[in-house]
């Protein structure tokens, strides 16, 4: 998973006052979707067109998909209110737990009133799961029902993450899942900053970069945004914009941009008038690449292959390798890695990213420059395979000119984002960005 390149779902807010039943098709859609992710394990953005299926009003889709990332975001204290309120614990994957979820969710956090809450829940169950979620909707509505300001992490990440970056990380990661973060944009031209900066009401943090807050004025879907249409920009956070911006790429250099979809970093390296290959084994994903270079008019060849297998037949002179990782660096945007069965045993991922990163060093030239990333705040993805190679390919440490954002180099030389940095600017995404060059 990475950033995604443009969501084509308006954005839900606080809820509108809502009548009677009415935002219930939104709350099935929600229903569906959290079913998908917490009882199958699939990633949300995945469940998105079968959950949503039959759900034509652009409204409903966008609050079903806002209810169901606003559970994940608060998931560990809505539990622990429906517990507190249930004779007997709920399976986790029960119906009438999950359409609590989703009542409380919408009470609590998006401004849905009592009432509203409570008949847009009843529909969802029937019998004595019904008469369940009506009792308790009903004590906690009574109470003095609250979620506390900043989300809980679910324990295995607030554990892990105090561990491997200190509890002040960990402290930052919990604040940062309370709200959506801004939407960041990458411009194809960055002489434009200032130009989209401000028909956009965002601020740039970089040049090449606008953050866009949601605000009311632009609101509706990214489609309708100014630059949309004409190719302008694209989005992804600003962490993700900086392995290319490290990679050091030239106009005229030929550059291979491996497991490139959904193409964010393709279209940055196209922007710097790279000659781009860009390898990527899902074929469906790499039509997004294909949709988002036209809509940009920028050019790359694509290939559909597995980088295991596929021989390039030639060397390059730069390679990015942003390998497919648990992606919990992203867990802002995308709240469910933190809930995903079965992304638990990283083993198999660090396999595959140590195999590629190998197979990515043999296509490099003499002299040439590569770049490791992963949007994975886990060190088994980032600093231990990156270290597997350096006896082979020796790394190129970031100078400190060289970094922006005041960002500053590990003691080994790698560059990492986490949670807590550019805090008062809205935070960014966590990454893991390592740099070698292949003796001449
Ligand atoms: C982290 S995403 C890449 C994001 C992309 N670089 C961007 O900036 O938009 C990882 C990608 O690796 C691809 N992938 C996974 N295994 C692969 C393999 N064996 N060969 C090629 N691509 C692979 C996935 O399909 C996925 O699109």
């Amino acid at each position: 998973m990475e950033a995604v390149i443009a969501s084509f779902e308006p954005r839900a807010q606080k809820e509108k006052p809502v009548q009677a039943t009415q935002g219930v098709p939104a709350r099935k859609g929600a229903l569906r979707l959290l079913m998908a992710v917490l009882g199958r394990g699939s990633p949300l953005e995945l469940a998105i067109d079968s959950s949503l299926d039959g759900i034509t009003m652009a409204n409903d889709r966008a609050l079903a998909r806002h209810l169901a990332s606003t559970v994940l975001r608060w998931l560990p204290d809505l539990d622990a209110l429906i517990d507190s309120a249930t004779p007997k614990p709920l399976p986790d994957d029960a119906r009438a737990r999950m359409v609590l979820r989703i009542a409380l969710a919408g009470w609590l956090k998006l401004g849905t009133p009592q009432h509203a809450a409570v008949a847009t829940a009843l529909p969802l169950v029937e019998g004595g799961p019904r008469r369940l979620v009506h009792g308790v909707l009903g004590n906690l509505m009574r109470g003095e029902a609250i979620l506390p300001e900043v989300p809980h992490l679910p324990d295995l990440f607030a554990i892990r993450w105090a561990m491997d970056w200190g509890p002040e990380v960990a402290e930052a990661a919990a604040r940062s899942l309370a709200e959506e973060p801004a939407t960041d944009l990458t411009l194809r031209d960055p002489a434009e900053t200032a130009k989209w900066a401000e028909a956009l009401g965002g601020v740039s943090l970089l040049p090449g970069h606008v953050r866009v807050r949601r605000h009311k004025e632009l609101g509706g879907a990214l489609t309708e945004w100014p630059g949309f249409a004409e190719g302008a920009w694209w989005v992804q956070d600003v962490a993700a914009s900086l392995p290319v911006r490290l990679l050091g790429a030239q106009a005229g250099e030929s550059v291979l941009d491996l497991c490139a979809a959904p193409g964010g970093k393709t279209l940055q390296l196209a922007a710097l008038g790279a000659e781009v290959t860009a390898v990527d084994v899902s074929e469906a994903r790499l039509e997004r690449v294909r949709e988002n270079l036209a809509r940009t008019r920028l050019s790359a060849t694509l290939v559909v292959g597995d980088a295991l297998r596929w021989e390039p037949g030639r060397l390059f002179d730069r390679i990015l390798l942003d390998a497919p990782c648990s992606a919990t660096g992203i867990f802002r945007r995308h709240p469910d890695v933190l809930h995903l069965k079965g992304s638990r045993d990283l083993t198999p991922l660090t396999l595959l990213q140590a195999a590629l990163l190998r197979r990515a060093a043999a296509w490099l030239k003499p002299g040439g420059t590569l770049v490791y990333a992963t949007c994975s705040l886990d060190p088994r993805e980032g600093e231990r395979v990156a270290e597997r190679v350096v006896a082979t390919l020796p790394r190129t440490p970031f100078a400190a000119d060289e970094l922006p954002l005041g960002l500053e180099a590990t003691a080994d030389g790698w560059l990492r984002t986490l949670p807590g940095m550019l805090e008062n600017e809205g935070g960014m995404d966590g990454f893991f960005i390592s740099r070698f060059r292949k003796l001449a």
